[in-house]
């Protein structure tokens, strides 16, 4: 009874979340009855797969009576609940009656609807309690006929720990933390040590041990400020079945993945050598697992499964390859805004299904079995006998204790019905207000243990107050609170960095107000206001459709998701003594590119040492790796005690360091068009910050010159630019000074180097850098010759400008002399030759030392122009040029004084653009 079963896989795509909405999404995926089909938003490619079962859940559904999700009219295509189960649940129900194991997998971004699939959301059942009341249905109809036993587990793995809060085994005794071993045996394969199964009577009965260790494991999660979605969840069922002679024996595997964006690692290699080590390597390591079972089911030579790599894939051994039937159900965001989480879901998938796995039958001969069933029986009726008894005196006990949504005990419904209470919001909705805690009379420090130095609460008079302790942090409504303040009811608390609550008040405030809207978005942004970052609705927009910006919005949202992680780390860093602190920018909200187009706006973290003033920024996702470093450091330390021979990691494994880097402070423009124009133009450019501000001003010159180097007269001028066409032009930039640098405002020991690209060329050029002065002089001129204009290059000169980037440089540098490169910026090169529509452009560096004495500079490197196709005599461009009418002469002088404040127009319009919030859009971003 085995065969080759290959895994198989369903997508499943929800509708628009309310933050999609808002940002005006758009569906970028569609299917077939088996094909799913995903839209590039940006260059509208379209690819296509293939699975076995495809569900659009997106659009086509309404909500009825009973509050389930059904499709508009009946038949229609949308995929509810329970067709999802009579495919995937049924399956798997089947598999396991029939003796076989079997796995539930989801996988996909974070809030794509992993948990709406596998668990639900209130009447929408999903397919794990299905699954269940399925289960003990089947057993009632067969009872007479066979013997059963289902036993239930639950953990939960986070950071490479297994946690199990409360199924732990009474012979496992206290443990200090760190979580449970994994083990490995030669019979069971991997197992966690100490894992209690309960033996279960009824599909209610899982269902309440689910809630009570989702309870438990939402309240571990506030203790800790960590996110469940982070974690993986796994449910296993255990089914004996004892049938005459037969005893078949299956486990059913329910797996909850952590949201899947988090295997990003960061850019560099550095840095993608030091999170090799990290805890989110769990995920990867299952994407290994399944390459390399893809692979090897493609036929190819594989030498190592990596299953051994993280705790995860060792506890799914048996689905992925080996003695299960396994499905996975990956979970997609419809929206523009999510397409590359999506499609690289897509292709996790893909690659999934190509895994053949061995099932077999799981049965053995009674009598021997049946011995031990009766002594487990005994065990276990002794165990659930003692629990019952425990779970009685835990209720009486407890007057602030955890209360569950679902079923509320006849003391908690008074309880609420009596005294004010803060309830619990979880970043995952399912999980908000799963932990209640009632605030009664007099004065009570609040009772949970990780806060009890946070925050002490007066119920007195009918009046509610907070008091922080000894200088917690504690936050309400946004505001940072230093001293006792009344709470009104809903009002809005952060103990800490994270632990967020919502303050119910006395039950005659209470009207039929809906909370809902209180939740976590809402927490941070409330954050995000309070730091000077708002979003807020315009009453119309000027593009009419009052819609707002959606790169802008996908930026906010952005910003408080990493608000709270932000937070953690600097707690951390403060707690570890690390002296570093860490603050959300938003990069390139002033910047625009060489024409002058906004540049695609993005979170960055910016890492401040608090004694040298170094400074690092950090893209998001090296950022959220880092974080996880942190908290696993964090956690040693806290485990292991900071006193009692805890040594921190070395600096390279340090995630709290980084070597030093050039820093990018902001960009100038210089616009070109003169040059189309042969008109020599000097500017003092703005150097602007990324949010806007000014860094420093930039003295500079564009001229026009002979290939000598020579300066060109005004009689050079030309009127209309086409003359230039199929001509040598020579001109020079120069940048003679850099004035009242901000950078060294803040730190002396800094230096400056600027550096920009031109044209199509690859590489950047780099003046050599400045050190410890405001204002200093750079003396640097470089000449560029092209040997043939073409038409590419003139309307390159005519509609872009020369972006001038600052650069930072800390402590680390000696004076750079231009022909080596600095430090971290790519190598600059003195000589290049581009083949342009067949001609020939060579652009020639020259450096000079002195910017008066031009004649006296010496090329550094010389064009061999005779080897060089398309040449054209030097001299005979600066004859013609001498030879212009005079009455050419007046009109170009008119022309260039002209082009110079158009220049300069220009300069003060980018300027204006860039520090204004952008008005006359529904939505905009309002920053300090
Ligand atoms: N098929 C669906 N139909 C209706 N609503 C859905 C569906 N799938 C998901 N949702 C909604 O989308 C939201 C996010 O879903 P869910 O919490 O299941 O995501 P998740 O992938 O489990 O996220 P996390 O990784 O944070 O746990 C929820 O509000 C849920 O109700």
């Amino acid at each position: 009874m085995s065969g080759k079963d290959r895994v198989k896989v369903a997508v499943r795509v929800r509708p628009f979340s309310k933050r999609e909405e808002d940002a005006g999404s758009r569906c970028v995926v569609s299917m077939g009855p088996n094909t799913t089909t995903i839209m590039d938003p940006r260059s509208q490619q379209v690819r296509t797969f293939t699975f076995d079962y495809s569900y659009w859940s997106h659009s086509g559904f309404l909500r009825n009576k009973e509050g389930l999700f059904v499709p508009e009219e009946p038949g229609g295509r949308y995929a509810d609940q329970s067709s999802v189960f009579q495919d995937l649940g049924q399956a798997i129900l089947e598999n396991a009656l029939q003796g076989y194991n079997a796995t539930l997998l989801a996988y996909g971004q974070t809030g794509s609807g992993k948990s709406y699939s596998m668990v639900g959301y209130g009447p929408n059942k999903g397919l794990v309690p299905t699954l269940c009341e399925r289960l003990f249905q089947a057993v009632k109809v067969n009872q007479d006929t066979c013997q059963f036993q289902v036993f239930f587990s639950m953990l939960e793995i986070y950071n490479e720990q297994v946690n199990i809060h409360i199924f732990k085994s009474e012979t496992l005794g206290p443990r200090s933390g760190g979580g449970l071993k994994v083990r490995e045996d030669q019979q069971r394969g991997f197992y966690v040590e100490g894992l209690r199964r309960v033996a279960c009577k009824s599909g209610a009965q899982v269902e309440r041990m689910m809630e009570q260790g989702t309870r438990t494991r939402t309240t571990a999660a506030t203790h800790l400020n960590a996110s469940s979605s982070r974690s993986h969840m796994l449910i296993t069922l255990q089914l004996k079945q004892v049938l005459l002679l037969i005893t078949k024996e299956s486990t059913i595997n329910l797996v909850d993945l952590a949201g899947s964006e988090r295997q990003r690692t960061s850019g560099s290699e550095a840095d993608r050598l030091k999170e090799g080590t990290a805890i989110n390597l769990s995920l990867t390591t299952l994407g290994n697992v399944i390459s390399s079972l893809a692979d090897a089911a493609l036929g190819k030579r594989v030498v190592h499964i990596p299953y051994r790599d993280s705790v995860i894939t060792k506890l799914l051994q048996p689905a992925l390859g080996g003695n299960s039937r396994t499905i996975m159900v990956a979970t997609l965001s419809p929206a523009d805004m999510c397409y590359e989480e999506s499609l690289s879901t897509l292709r996790y998938a893909e690659r999934a299904k190509r895994i053949q796995n061995r099932a077999v039958v799981n049965e053995s001969p009674t009598e021997h079995l049946l011995k031990e069933l009766k002594a487990e029986n005994a065990k276990l009726l002794t165990r659930l006998s003692r629990l019952a008894d425990e779970g009685r005196q835990a209720s009486s006990e407890s007057s602030t204790a955890l209360r569950s949504r679902p079923q509320l005990t006849p003391l908690q419904e008074t309880m609420i019905q009596t005294f004010p209470y803060i309830l619990n919001v979880n970043e995952d909705p399912q999980l908000s207000g799963v932990v209640k805690l009632f605030i009664q009379e007099g004065r009570c420090p609040f009772p949970l243990s990780i806060q009890e130095k946070h925050a002490a609460f007066t119920n007195l008079d009918r009046q509610v107050t907070i008091t922080p302790v000894s200088q917690a942090k504690v936050t309400v409504n946004g505001s940072l609170i230093s001293s006792r303040t009344e709470l009104h009811h809903l009002d809005r608390l952060i103990l800490g960095s994270n632990s967020t609550y919502l303050f119910i008040g006395f039950p005659l405030e209470r009207n039929a107000e809906d909370w809902s809207r209180y939740d976590y978005d809402y927490f941070q942004s409330e954050l995000a206001a309070a730091e000077g970052i708002h979003i807020h609705s315009l009453c119309s927009s000027s593009d009419g459709r009052g819609q707002p910006d959606p790169s802008l919005l996908a930026v906010f949202y952005d910003y408080i998701k990493l608000m709270p992680m932000v937070a953690e780390a600097n707690q951390m860093s403060q707690e570890l003594r690390k002296g570093v602190q860490f603050k959300l920018e938003i990069k390139n909200l002033a910047m625009s590119d060489s024409m002058g187009h906004d540049l695609e706006k993005e979170i960055a973290i910016r890492v401040t040492s608090e004694e040298t003033k170094q400074v690092w920024v950090w893209s998001k996702a090296k950022f959220v790796n880092r974080k996880f470093l942190m908290e696993e450091l964090y956690q040693q330390q806290v485990a292991e005690g900071a006193g009692s021979g805890w040594a921190p990691p070395p600096r390279d494994r340090d995630p709290f360091w980084d070597p030093l880097e050039p820093l990018h402070l902001g960009s100038a423009h210089l616009w070109l068009q003169s040059l189309a124009f042969r008109i020599r133009l000097e500017e003092q450019v703005e150097v602007l910050g990324p949010e806007g501000s000014e860094e420093a001003i930039l003295q500079t010159q564009l001229v026009p010159c002979s290939p000598a180097g020579l300066p060109l007269g005004e009689d050079a001028i030309l009127i209309d630019p086409t003359e230039l066409l199929d001509k040598r032009q020579d001109f020079q930039l120069v940048l003679e000074r850099c004035c009242g640098l901000r950078w060294l405002k803040e730190a002396r020991d800094r230096g400056v180097q600027i550096g920009f690209r031109m044209y199509t060329l690859p590489q950047a050029f780099y003046a050599p850098s400045v050190w410890h002065n405001m204002n200093p002089v750079l003396d640097h001129r470089v000449q560029f010759t092209v040997m043939k204009t073409s038409q590419d290059f003139l309307n390159y000169l005519q509609t872009n400008a020369l972006v001038l980037d600052l650069w930072g440089l800390q402590g680390m540098l000696n004076s750079w002399t231009g022909l080596s490169p600095p430090l971290g910026l790519p190598n600059a090169r003195p000589c290049y030759r581009l083949p342009l529509s067949k001609k020939w452009i060579i652009i020639s560096v020259l450096c000079s030392s002195r910017l008066r004495s031009v004649s006296a500079m010496a090329p550094l490197f010389t064009v061999p122009l005779s080897v060089v196709p398309g040449v054209e005599p030097s001299r005979r461009s600066e004859r013609r040029g001498s030879l212009r009418p005079s009455c050419d002469a007046e009109f170009a002088r008119a022309l260039k004084v002209f082009y110079h404040s158009m220049t300069t127009i220009r300069g003060q319009l980018q300027k204006l653009r860039c520090n204004k919030p952008k008005v006359g859009r529904s939505w905009h971003l309002q920053f300090k």
